[in-house]
């Protein structure tokens, strides 16, 4: 950048922003509901549509009902559906087998929009945690998270994601290997055009917390995440996660949560070019939607405002619960 400008009054800045037209004109971050992934929360029954307490305005869904959601995301023109499953805790094991049963509530979601609403991108998750005991993203053997053993159970949970007709792969775990062998394993399984858009810089976030209730992990989860997540203050280490998932082969990168860590989308952005997401969270959906309801503030500016904000930082979308309301807005 070489920023020239003329003396005032020759310059007038105010000029750029005379009206909404000019603004229009002058945009740097423009928002569009492409720009959207859509997360939502799949639980068992049918016809069921069960408001998650701490996230005023979203629902677990039933399969019928997800199916639904993402015919009217499709309309709208999101581009692409995350599923969340909320397990039955009658189901979590310390085996966490449920989680590559090709009938369980993620993949029969897939299946189901798949079939109704093929345009749709579906992406799904890849962690042990709505499937495990412990409420952790892998196998804890004597109190520690176990990474390669866990790796093997990952393998497993994303080919039956993806013969259950995933598009795009998420895996949120951070185990240390797990980009790699997901890969190879799709591969040599013939799920050649199976994207994978890993969770490179996934903090250990307080922000997660509501999302742990719309799962029904927060209940059996001990101590932290601390040693799989990263730190906080880390950002020489999230670059060298990001580097790490795309030579292992992840076409599409994440930092999750989003707002707190916006220098951290900066910098991947700029340090590697790849098609680059943030997670806008569940504490930070619950933060907005929750002082919104009580009137503190504008519902749909701060939505919009904190979305742009995410274009601006350098992403090429969001994973963000406000999709359906956003997008709606910006269709007028
Ligand atoms: N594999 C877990 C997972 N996948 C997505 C989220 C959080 C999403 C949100 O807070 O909206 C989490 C929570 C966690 O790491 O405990």
């Amino acid at each position: 950048m070489h920023p020239v400008h003329a003396r005032f009054p020759a310059t007038r800045f105010r000029r750029l922003r005379k009206s909404a037209a000019i603004r229009a004109l002058v945009a740097e971050s423009p928002l569009s509901p492409a720009d959207f992934i859509w997360p939502v929360f799949v639980r068992d029954g049918e016809g069921v549509t069960e408001p998650v307490a701490s996230m005023p305005g979203v629902n677990r869904l039933s399969v019928d009902r997800v199916v639904e959601a993402a015919r009217e995301a499709h309309a709208l023109g999101i581009p692409a559906i995350c599923l969340f499953p909320y397990t039955d805790p009658a189901r979590k094991t310390l085996d966490c087998a449920e989680a590559w049963n090709p009938e369980n509530l993620s993949n029969r979601a897939t299946r189901a929009i798949k079939e109704a609403v093929p345009d749709i991108a579906v992406m799904t998750d890849v962690a042990l945690d709505p499937y495990s005991a412990t409420g952790h993203d892998g196998f804890v053997v004597d109190g520690e998270i176990v990474n390669d053993e866990t790796v093997e159970a990952l393998v497993k949970q994303a080919l039956s994601q993806a013969e259950a007709g995933a598009d795009i792969i998420g895996p949120s775990d951070m185990m240390d290997g797990r980009i790699g062998a997901i890969r190879d394993a799709l591969e040599a399984g013939g799920h050649r055009n199976v994207l994978l858009l890993s969770y490179a810089a996934k903090f250990a976030s307080a922000f997660y917390g509501p999302f742990r209730d719309a799962v029904g992990a927060s209940g059996a989860l001990k101590g932290d995440k601390s040693t799989y997540q990263m730190q906080t203050g880390n950002s020489d280490e999230a670059m060298r996660l990001v580097e790490r998932d795309l030579s292992e082969g992840a076409d599409m990168v994440m930092v999750k949560p989003g707002m707190p860590y916006l220098d951290i989308c900066r910098r991947t952005k700029e340090m590697f070019g790849a098609p680059t997401f943030a997670y806008q969270v569940s504490g930070e959906y619950a933060m907005l939607a929750g002082a919104a309801e009580r009137g503190w503030l504008d519902h749909d500016r701060v939505m919009l405002e904190s979305l742009t904000a995410f274009k601006r930082a350098g992403c090429d979308g969001v994973l963000t619960y406000f999709a359906p309301a956003a997008a709606r807005l910006l269709n007028g």
